[in-house]
């Protein structure tokens, strides 16, 4: 595949996972990191409007330095019975979110955000993943792998942690980070993106 930019597409983001993911559909596009905190504060239970906003902060963040492009931010979040789950802190806490989520049935929620013209546009995705009932010796080697640790809710679905997963109900690339169909089609309905050829000064 090949897309026409209608300007500069920069991905505020450090994930390997989402540049892979743009750079496979050929959407051509440069990566520069938003480096924000993520600690916004959580209120009330609306999960989606939390990783909108994080993914609004990060493209904002890098929206200082590239104005005349269009950014991306993006936030994955993993939540089970109404409590969140980011990337774990230690094997420990890794350990403990693998625990929790074991047998059960979770949602991923992705938000991205598109920033163009100092006008923020975003949308966020749903997934619900059930788990497998996971063994302590399975678990204590998955977390030994190092795999959870840059990972919301201390997996991939797209690496080893793939065996933890018993059912995936809706968008599997935005379980690993990016809903790359929904965005595309957000881009090529803004008139951001048109079918043709890539713009040669990009990562892609
Ligand atoms: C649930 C799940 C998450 N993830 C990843 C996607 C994201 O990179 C990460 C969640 O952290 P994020 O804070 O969304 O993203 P990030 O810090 O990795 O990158 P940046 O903010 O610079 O864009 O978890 C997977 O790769 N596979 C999975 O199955």
């Amino acid at each position: 595949m090949k897309f026409k930019a209608a300007k500069p597409i920069i991905l505020a983001s450090t994930s390997p996972r989402r540049k892979e993911l743009l750079q496979m559909i050929g959407i051509p596009f440069q990566t520069v990191p938003s480096h924000v905190s993520e600690d916004i504060e959580m209120i009330g239970t609306d999960f989606g409007a939390y990783a909108r906003e994080l993914a609004t902060k990060k493209a904002q963040a890098v929206s200082k330095d590239y104005g005349s492009s269009l950014i991306i931010g993006a936030d994955t979040i993993v939540v089970f019975d109404e409590k969140m789950y980011t990337k774990p802190e230690s094997e420990e806490q890794a350990t403990q979110f693998l625990k929790e989520l074991s047998g059960k049935t979770h949602f991923v929620i992705t938000g991205v955000a598109m920033y163009s013209d100092d006008q923020i546009s975003s949308f966020s995705v749903e997934t619900r993943v059930t788990f497998r009932k996971l063994d302590d010796a399975l678990i204590a080697e998955y977390v030994r792998s190092g795999d959870p640790m840059d990972k919301a809710g201390a997996y991939g679905i797209q690496t080893a942690g793939a065996l933890l997963v018993e059912k995936i109900e809706g968008d599997y690339y935005s379980v690993m980070g990016l809903p790359i169909s929904k965005l595309t089609e957000h881009l090529r309905t803004q008139a951001y993106l048109s079918l043709g050829e890539g713009d040669a000064n990009s990562d892609n």
